[in-house]
Parts: C-alpha cells; structure tokens; sequence
C-alpha cells in the first residue's frame, strides 16, 4: 500500500470518515458550540506547528488551552449540544438535515397567526399575489423585517403604536406595517364581521392578494381570497394557504436560501473529503520507517492426542516498515504471528514460518523474518498410575520418633507427554515440614506436579491426606536395648528428601 497503491479499504475509509466529519459539521454548524470547535482546530494546528518549529513552551501553552476547550465545550454548551443529539432521530441524525427542522416563513406565520387568536390578538396580515397592490392600499409604514413569530405577535400587539391597519408579508420579509386597505362594501356579511373582516375581504376582491385575518374578539382566524372569507382550523391548513400563495416563478426568499443550504452543504462535503484525504495521506504516506520486534509464536490448530514438549524459537524477529506516524502508534499486541499445528506429527516437526503466518495492521508491511522456520517437538498424550510420595522437608522433633506415616490414596493417574511420562514413577506431594509436627495426626496437602505440562486424569483428587503416628522418642538405654533387637522400623520413612 505504501508504495503506492490505494486498496479499496483505503477509499471506504476515507470516505466513511468525510462522511463523519460532514454530518459533524450538519449537525453542529450552526451552534456557538461549533465555533468553538473550529477555534480548537485551529489551535490544534497551531499547536502542531509549535511543536514542528521546537517552541517548546508555546506548545504546551497551546495544548492547555486545547485541553481547557474541550472541558469548556462540555460544560458550557451541554445544553446546545443535547438539544441537536435529542432532536433528532437515527434517520436525522444519520442522513437527514437538521436545516429543515427550521420553520418556513409559512410556519412561522401560521403559528403566530393562531397564537394570535388564542391570546385575542387582532391581526391583518396581507400576501400580495401576481399583481400590484400599491395603489389599492395606503398609509403603511416601512418595516423591512424578518418574520418571525415574536415580530408579528408583538407588531400586533394592542399597546404597539402600528397595530391598527395590515401589515404587508412578501416571503419572509414584512414589508410594511399600519397598511390601510379598502373596504368590502358586501351587505351579506354577518354582522359579526367588522371593520378588520371587510378590509380584508375588500383588498382580496379587488386584487389576487391572500389576507390573514385574526379576530381579536373571537380569536377565529380566517382568509380572504378572490372575495372569500373562510376560517382556518389550524397551523396546517393556514400554512398550506401560505404555501400556495407564494409566487410562483419567482422564487422566495425561502427557497434562495435553501439553495444558498444546499450550497454550503457541498462545499462542507468537499472540504470534510479533502480534510480526510490529506489527513489519510499524512498518516499513511509519511516517511517510512523500518523496525525490527520480537512477537512471539502463537501456535493453533495442536491436535488434541498430541502436546508441544518444546518449541524453538519461542518468537520470532520481524522487520516491518510502514508511514512513521503509523509505525509511532504501533502496539505489540497489534502484531502476531500464528503457527498451525493441524498437520504435525509426533516427534520433531521443522515448520515454515513465512508472510502468511504474520499478521500485522493495516498500512504496515512486513520486508523480513528471522528465522524462516520453528522447530516444534510434539508428544502423544497418554495417562499413567504413578505412586504418590510425601516430600518431607525439615527435621522431626529430636524428642519424636515417627512410627508410621502413610498417603491416601496411594497412587494418582496423570496425564501428559508419552516420553515425559515414560521416565516418571512417582508424583510428589507439596512439601511437609517434620518440624512442625509435634503428635500423630492427619494432614491435606496438594499434589506438585512437574513438569508443568502435567495434568492430573478426570477422577484423580488434587490433593493427598497423609496419616502420620508419632511417639516419643525411647531413652538411650531403650534405644540400645531397641537397637540390640535389631528393629529399626520406627525410624524408616522420615528421612527428609
Ligand atoms: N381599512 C382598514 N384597513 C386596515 N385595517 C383596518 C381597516 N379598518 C379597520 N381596521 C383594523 O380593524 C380594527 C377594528 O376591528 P373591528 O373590531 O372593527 O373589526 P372586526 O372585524 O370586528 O374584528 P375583531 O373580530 O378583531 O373585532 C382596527 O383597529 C384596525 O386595526
């Protein structure tokens, strides 16, 4: 790979990682939590850079601040971050784009209206249509500001000098407030409809414009278009009334800046793909470097009649090259090197070790290994009876005389090595100290079993009781008088090995 050649991983991997970095700058872009991540980048490139020139204290001045941020991100913008990780959902947060959780004008404007009505706001909003009002309407004020709902509730609100009259909403601008429009001079209205009621339906007779009217007694919102007055439910039906208002041909506002979105969106793509691309290729076509490790000889496949009764090398040298920054965060435990023993025999078994039997991370390749080959004897398993021994350590009491010690049970069986086994008749207790028996008694002790390739069969006991009698020792003249008898037997079996 490092000379040159780009596998596929190598592309998934770049991608899947500009992806994250894309969604990252989706989901966060517009939070002040993101620009202090950006400022931390910079910071971080700054710091590099330090390091780079050798400004020894500037970098760790610089990796302090960095380090103060992140906490400082947490801290700080928890709520900020929570609220874009609640929102949305896997699909959201995956694919989706939060931009458009963002209200339409058409959705700010249906929820104030009927805001409006539910606090017996009156309100006249007016939506001019293809044609040209200006002359059918008088008085206005300039307004020039963006919708929002706050804006209009507090435009309309009864102690706000401009409430009286329409305002004017082209997209999502209010264009002018305290507008003044002509009358419906209808006689059929009902007598509930006031003034506020026929100047909407006055201009939407005269013209192709669409008014909002919320009535202040009522709380009713309704609209007038093409000389009807209709009341609207709720948020849903007012928005689509909106949305079918909006110019056609002539795009919206709201549409420009879509686009202006989706603009962005590109460009962060582009530059999340060019950021990862030239991060990959810092890390992975850096100057390379050669090492040498020692990784020891992990053997698999060992056929269940047989075990390894030696093994050299135990591990083997290997020399690897990759991108230094690939090669600095290199682990031992990331390297191995793995023998199969699926088709050795019995005896000594010379097997090749060769590029196949190393596995090593991607980016990292391997120029050698020392040496080619590892020398595996292998033994057949077989079990064997064998006597159990107590292994006295130490000296009984010169007082005492041991009168019988004995093992139970007798003999275990074993398992292991055929040629390990073939030379072993007795397996030894754990040691006994003499000098702390001080009467007849009865004692558990383990089994040592050595070598350690040893195992006891299934149904043999891990530990041995040993029954021991102890008496005291017989005078001088006792002993003389034992000794001219010729019986010794007291003393045998308490030799100390
Ligand atoms: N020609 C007009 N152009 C714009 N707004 C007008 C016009 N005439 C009246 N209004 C608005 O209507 C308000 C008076 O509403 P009025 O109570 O008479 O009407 P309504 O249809 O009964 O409405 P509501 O149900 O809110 O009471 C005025 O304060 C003014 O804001």
């Amino acid at each position: 790979m490092l000379s040159g050649i780009i596998r596929w991983q190598d592309i998934l991997d770049i991608l899947i990682n500009s992806y994250i970095l894309f969604r990252i700058y989706i989901l966060f872009h517009e939070t002040n939590a993101f620009r202090v991540i950006i400022g931390i980048a910079i910071l971080w490139i700054a710091q590099k850079v330090a390091v780079g020139l050798g400004l020894i204290i500037t970098s760790w001045v610089l990796q302090a601040i960095i380090a103060v941020a992140a906490i400082i991100i947490i801290v700080v913008f928890r709520n900020e971050l929570r609220t874009v990780l609640q929102v949305h959902n896997l699909r959201t947060f995956l694919w989706g784009s939060p931009l458009r959780v963002q209200e339409t004008p058409s959705e700010i404007i249906a929820r104030a209206a009927i805001q409006m009505g539910k606090k017996r706001i009156g309100a006249l909003m007016v939506f001019p249509g293809r044609e040209d009002i200006t002359e059918l309407v008088h008085g206005g004020i300039p307004w020039n500001g963006k919708v929002s709902q706050e804006m209009l509730l507090s435009i309309f609100w009864p102690d706000n000098p401009v409430h009286d009259g329409a305002a004017i909403i082209e997209g999502d601008t209010v264009k002018e407030v305290g507008v003044l429009l002509p009358l419906s001079q209808r006689s059929d209205l009902p007598t509930f409809y006031g003034t506020r009621h026929r100047a909407a339906l006055g201009l939407s007779e005269r013209s192709d414009a669409l008014v909002v009217v919320v009535s202040e007694e009522r709380g009713r919102v309704s609209v007038a278009k093409k000389g009807n007055i209709q009341a609207v439910p709720d948020v849903e039906t007012l928005k689509q009334e909106l949305d079918q208002q909006a110019k056609p041909g002539k795009p919206v506002e709201t549409r420009k800046e879509r686009t202006r979105e989706r603009l962005k969106s590109i460009i962060a793509a582009v530059v999340s793909l060019a950021v990862i691309t030239s991060i990959w290729f810092g890390f992975t076509r850096s100057r390379d470097v050669i090492m040498a490790v020692d990784v020891p000889i992990e053997f698999t496949g060992r056929p269940a009649d047989l075990e390894i009764l030696d093994a050299r090398p135990s591990q083997v040298r290997l020399h690897v090259s990759g991108a230094s920054a690939l090669m600095r965060s290199l682990k031992p435990q990331q390297i191995s090197v793995q023998v199969s023993l699926a088709k050795a025999t019995e005896g000594v078994n010379a097997l090749p070790i060769t590029q196949e039997n190393v596995y090593l991370p991607p980016g990292i390749t391997l120029s050698r290994i020392e040496p080619h080959f590892v020398e595996v004897v292998l033994d057949r398993i077989i079990t064997k009876k064998v006597d159990v021994q107590i292994d006295w350590v130490g000296h009984l009491d010169s007082s005492l005389t041991m009168l019988s010690a004995r093992v139970m049970p007798k003999t275990v069986t074993i398992v292991g090595g055929k040629s390990i086994l073939n030379s072993i008749d007795t397996v030894y207790t754990a040691p006994v100290r003499l000098d702390d028996i001080k009467e007849s008694g009865t004692i558990t002790v383990p089994l040592v079993l050595a070598p350690a390739s040893l195992k006891l069969a299934p149904g043999s006991p891990e530990r041995v009781k040993i029954e021991y009698t102890v008496i005291p020792r017989p005078s001088v003249k006792e002993t003389e008088a034992t000794q001219n008898s010729g019986n010794n037997d007291a003393l045998q079996g308490v030799e100390a090995r």
